[in-house]
């Protein structure tokens, strides 16, 4: 597929922008072909110049995604502007065709009204349904006094039929709009649930491992630097066998929500898009930290080993005191996200053989 646009929404609204052009090609058919066959009023120069105009207003859209200025609009598809230029464009050439060449040329004309199911809701599309309506009116209206009883007649009823169909496009379209708008929430649910760890509410480790990758390629691509930590909690299994498994649950929670907090709450990580922490395996934990040296790496698992070891955790069996080991690394180049688990899982290893609750940044 052509590739319109690095950014990948802004691909898609060129590509429909695209659509676009496809049905003002079909329009120029209509338009050749009606002059063709002696039912335009203007001349080849009036309609190449009128083909021009409509194209430019096309490549005008395509600019505005290319060159970003859509991303200004609250809808940055421009759906409703694309369909407004594409009714005003049907329209100057319905106006300049004769009576009996309309009925057939308002089939191609409706089909226009389809590109609002990429996001129009039913007041919108209503409001473009009356905007073209009154347009067909008006032009009826401009050439009464020309016409015959019998056209007249029948131009009232194509009007009449025109404005049920948009009535219904509206009605049919909104519709639409709302399934799509549905299946976009059930899509962002089903994100989230395939990314979050179901018992601690943090990030799982598919979620988390895909951090590490984005972040390891950025290392190999742009130089960032990278630090990562293992964390593992210590004697966990003792928690579990002396209070039971619920509460070994409770303990997990509550240890993630300490040291979200304590990320949180520090300065070289705020700004991160990504939340840093995510579920490696059982009562395991990798935080991952792009932009951040070692040092800083130190700092943030130092501060993550205090929060958890300075107050022990309120449960409904009492307090329980809990320590945290963490081994900790930075990317070096030559690294993939293989060896640099490795490494910190090496320093969480000689962490634990060190005696535990304490940080070790590996060799
Ligand atoms: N309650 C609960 N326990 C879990 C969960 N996942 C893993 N565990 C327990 O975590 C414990 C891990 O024990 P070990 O690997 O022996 O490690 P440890 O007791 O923490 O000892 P060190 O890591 O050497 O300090 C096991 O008892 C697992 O059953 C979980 O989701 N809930």
């Amino acid at each position: 597929m052509l590739q319109l646009h690095r950014d990948r929404k802004q691909a898609l609204r060129a590509q429909r922008v695209l659509l676009g052009l496809v049905a003002y090609l079909m329009w120029i058919a209509v338009g050749i072909y009606l002059y063709w066959i002696d039912l335009l009023h203007i001349g080849p120069a009036g309609l190449g110049i009128y083909f021009l105009l409509m194209l430019l207003t096309n490549a005008a859209f395509l600019a505005a995604v290319r060159w970003n200025w859509n991303l200004r609009f609250r809808d940055p598809g421009m759906t409703l502007g694309q369909i407004a230029c594409g009714i005003f464009w049907g329209m100057v050439l319905l106006s300049q065709a004769a009576p009996e060449a309309r009925g057939g040329m308002l089939l191609v004309f409706v089909t226009g009204f389809f590109f609002g199911v990429f996001r129009l809701n039913t007041q919108q599309f209503l409001g473009l349904a009356l905007f073209a309506s009154l347009a067909y009116a008006s032009l009826i209206r401009a050439e009464w006094a020309d016409l015959d009883a019998e056209t007249r007649q029948i131009e009232l009823a194509q009007w009449v039929f025109l404005s049920l169909i948009l009535l219904w496009m509206s009605f049919m379209g909104g519709y639409v709009a709302r399934l799509r708008s549905n299946l976009r929430q059930a899509m962002g649910r089903i994100e989230e649930l395939a990314n979050r760890d179901h018992l601690t509410g943090t990030r799982n480790r598919r979620a988390i491992t895909g951090s590490l990758e984005e972040a390891v390629a950025r290392a190999e691509t742009e130089g960032e630097v990278l630090t990562i930590a293992m964390l593992d909690l210590d004697h966990f299994k003792a928690h579990n066998d002396d209070h039971g498994h619920l509460l070994g649950d409770e303990l997990l929670k509550q240890f993630v929500e300490r040291v979200e907090r304590e990320l949180r709450a520090d300065d070289i990580i705020r700004g991160q898009q990504d939340q840093p922490l995510g579920r490696f395996g059982g009562e395991e934990f990798l935080v991952v930290l792009p932009g951040t040296g070692l040092d800083g790496g130190m700092l943030a698992a130092e501060r993550i080993r205090r929060g958890i070891a300075e107050l022990p955790f309120e449960t409904e069996a009492g307090a329980v005191a809990m320590t945290v080991s963490i081994g900790l690394t930075e990317w070096r180049p030559g690294d993939d996200c293989e060896s640099l688990l490795k490494r910190a899982d090496k320093a969480l290893y000689e962490a634990k053989e060190g005696g535990r609750n304490q940080v070790v940044a590996a060799e």
